[in-house]
């Protein structure tokens, strides 16, 4: 590498083609302009520039791709700056003619072999943009020229601070290096890199501590959408036309999360969705994808072998684990191919309104960085180029869904059945909510401008908003004890075809919120550092209003009840609104296929109230099915006949597609497992002491902890368990 450092110091300028030179305000660039006049600028080729070097100003004509190597843009910018040009740079280096071409040369050769070092030689020539940071400056030798292109951005973005602690070289030189891996990883995971996410950061903090209303302008009122009443008609014809295009979706699970609020140390994916089986959610949902595949392949006449899609966001958070779970059990029945994991990456943590990085309290040479929400799942499966594949494969809708909601895919034929006979290019799923419940609103936001968008207002500024705009109780419930507006489930259904549109325009980026916890109202200082967020049900908001946008509003019982709160903050919940916790998720899922068999004639006892973990909560029998049992609420129907009963302290579990149940009376626990090639029909009176609930308390740690969260334990004292293993049609009775 050349040695650049000449006692000289001569000037290089160069110029873009075709620019207008500005007026030059100084003597120096009077001097270069009469240069840089007499030459002819046509001759530099489209893609070049020429650039200026030393007194002679001998013309170089150099690609202006190589601007996009960090160092000699900083250079050209500061050069730039010291002459005032805007679009046309001056460059001030103490190289001579020699240097620069071998500058040139290396330069050429670094953007052939992409990103190895070339700048080295020159840096210490320009070593004064490190004074203000002169414990980093001290260090610029043990740093490689791209270490210091990100130095550089670092400290033109306000983060010398960041250096304060480097001892001298010498000293912690690996964890120096290993502090600019990171950089240059955070740099490379954001669009437009560091500076953007910092700028960006300004911004929004400057809004938040301004206390901007995000939606100024707009005026919050209740959409209309599609509300659906299970069993009924519409539903099952919904039903029924959701099952036809599930063929053609790809299911996406946004599974980036760790839990905070649930404080379980494993991923929720493999929490158990209810205690009878220890079915756990990842389990449930890939059975559930591969119980509508099939069921999707059966409605439609000749051959069909579609295999639906299933992608997992995970983070560093989640990651190795749900690629444990999945090949610990060999994903579940799913083909390995049928399955991708993308991982999201996190983003540096903010620790003041400069949008100052924070640093890792354990490792001083490691900046703080938390997730940066569901949304980035659109700049992923963009980036993956999934999305244009599933295109070229006739697929035509995408189905984003969450980690623990155990409901959920009862309500997912129907309401792609909704997508698909309104032509719906976004359809929320959504449920009646409870005033100030953690999920955000369906709202329709009218601007001052006449324009109208329906989209979801997170459960946080809903009520500011209301406020705001003169309703002066804010987010309260109305006259029905809900929320007038539709809680959003963050169950999205979207139109692949429209979806690749908007996204080739935004590669998939989604606006960004910051939601900093000030320390008092002045709003200098945070509790704890914040970062910059985005959330994947804003993606409607940046669509044109001819974009058709709609929800469907489901039962609560029939599709939401997620697995959120760790059991002192649900116990803590006011009395009716829902608890969020592993207690409450798991008691819906009995209470939901009750329900659904009460709907299909079966006789079944009314529940009894208990307390788990300081939440009460309704007791239904303990009933449960494997999703190939049923999809649709036309198929329970068809396999229950006339005349069942079930009692309040029963228990089942059917485990198979051809299970009929016809005149069974159940006063006990019945488990019916069978192949898919066996027709079994249960029939007759079933009575033995059956399953009890044991009490258990959250604080015993002696118990495993995705027992004690959920407060009780299935203590299985008696039962008659069937088994049909081999194909052929069979008939059992008590
Ligand atoms: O960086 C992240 C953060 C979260 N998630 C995933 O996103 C889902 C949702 O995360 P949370 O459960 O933390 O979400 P919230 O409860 O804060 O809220 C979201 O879910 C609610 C319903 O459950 C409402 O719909 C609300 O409007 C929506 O923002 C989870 O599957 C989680 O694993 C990620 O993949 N990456």
């Amino acid at each position: 590498m050349g040695h650049f450092i000449r006692s000289s110091k001569m000037s290089v300028l160069f110029s873009l083609r075709g620019k207008k030179k500005k007026k030059e305000k100084d003597s120096r660039r009077e001097n270069m302009k009469d240069s840089l006049l007499d030459e002819d600028e046509a001759a530099v080729p489209e893609g070049c520039m020429a650039v200026y070097v030393g007194a002679e100003m001998r013309r170089f004509v150099i690609p202006t791709s190589y601007l996009r190597l960090p160092l000699f843009r900083v250079l050209m910018e500061s050069a730039a700056d010291e002459f005032g040009f805007d679009q046309v740079g001056g460059l001030r280096i103490p190289c001579d003619e020699e240097d620069f071409t071998e500058l040139l040369k290396t330069t050429k050769k670094t953007m052939k072999n992409s990103r190895k070092t070339f700048f080295l030689a020159g840096l210490s020539v320009t070593n004064g943009w490190a004074s203000s940071a002169p414990n980093l400056q001290r260090n610029l030798g043990i740093l490689s020229s791209e270490e210091i292109g990100l130095a550089m951005m670092l400290l033109r973005e306000g983060q010398k601070h960041l250096f304060d602690h480097w001892p001298e070289p010498g000293v912690d030189d690996k964890r120096k290096k290993g502090f600019f891996d990171q950089v240059a990883q955070l740099n490379a995971n954001y669009p437009g890199g560091l500076a953007s996410y910092i700028q960006n950061a300004r911004k929004l903090l400057a809004d938040s501590k301004a206390g901007k209303n995000p939606y100024d302008g707009f005026t919050p009122s209740v959409p209309t959408g599609e509300v659906l009443t299970f069993g009924n008609d519409n539903f099952m014809m919904l039903e029924e036309a959701g099952v036809r295009e599930a063929r053609r979706a790809a299911f996406v699970l946004v599974a980036g999360g760790l839990g905070e609020r649930l404080g379980y140390k494993g991923i929720k994916l493999a929490l158990p969705s209810e205690t009878t089986t220890g079915r756990c959610f990842l389990q449930h949902y890939i059975e559930s994808i591969l119980a509508l595949q099939e069921a999707s392949c059966r409605l439609v006449q000749g051959q069909c072998e579609a295999e639906i899609p299933l992608v997992i966001m995970t983070s560093d958070d989640t990651h190795e684990s749900t690629l444990l779970l999945l090949e610990s059990n060999y994903y579940f029945g799913m083909k390995t191919t049928q399955v991708k994991l993308i991982k999201q990456e996190k983003v540096a943590c903010l620790t003041d309104n400069d949008a100052r990085f924070a640093l890792d309290l354990n490792d001083k040479y490691k900046i703080q960085t938390k997730p940066h929400g569901h949304g980035d799942v659109h700049a992923l499966l963009y980036s993956s180029g999934l999305l244009n594949s599933w295109q070229s494969a006739g697929l035509k809708w995408v189905l984003f869904f969450q980690d623990t909601n155990g409901l959920l895919f009862k309500a997912i034929p129907a309401s792609l059945g909704v997508s698909s006979t309104k032509g719906y290019h976004v359809n929320s799923l959504a449920v009646p909510r409870k005033a100030k419940e953690a999920m955000g609103g369906i709202t329709k936001l009218t601007h001052t401008d006449g324009s109208e968008i329906v989209t979801n207002v997170e459960y946080n500024q809903l009520d500011p908003l209301l406020r705001a705009t003169g309703h002066a109780d804010g987010d309260v419930n109305c006259e029905t004890g809900f929320s007038p507006f539709p809680g959003n489930i963050n169950q999205l259904i979207l139109d692949l075809g429209p979806y690749i549109k908007e996204l080739s325009k935004t590669q998939g980026a989604i606006a960004e919120f910051v939601n900093p916890k000030y320390k008092d109202s002045t709003k200098t200082s945070f509790k704890s550092s914040t970062r910059l967020e985005c959330m994947m049900q804003d993606y409607p908001k940046s669509l044109p209003p001819s974009a058709k946008v709609g929800f469907s509003v489901m039962d609560k019982w029939l599709a939401y009840a997620p697995v959120k709160n760790k059991p002192e903050d649900a116990s803590k919940v006011p009395k009716g609104n829902p608890y969020h916790s592993a207690t409450s998720g798991e008691m819906a899922i009995y209470k939901a296929n009750c329900l659904i068999l009460r709907k299909a004639g079966v006789h079944i006892a009314d529940p009894v109230t208990d307390i788990f973990n300081g939440q009460e909560v309704e007791l239904w029998p303990c009933i449960t099915w494997s999703p190939k049992w049923t999809s649709t609420f036309r198929d329970v129907k068809r396999k229950v006949g006339e005349c069942c009963s079930i009692s309040q302290r029963s228990s089942m579990i059917i485990n198979g597609q051809n299970i009929f149940l016809d005149g069974l009376s159940l006063d006990g626990a019945l488990v019916v497992n069978a192949n898919d090639q066996a027709e079994v029909k249960v029939t007759g009176y079933v009575q033995n002491k059956g399953w009890a609930l044991e009490h258990v308390d959250y604080k015993d740690i002696s118990i495993p902890e995705e027992t004690r969260i959920r407060g009780f334990k299935v203590c299985k004292i008696e039962q008659l368990e069937i088994n049909y293993a081999d194909p052929g049609k069979f008939c059992f009775k008590s």
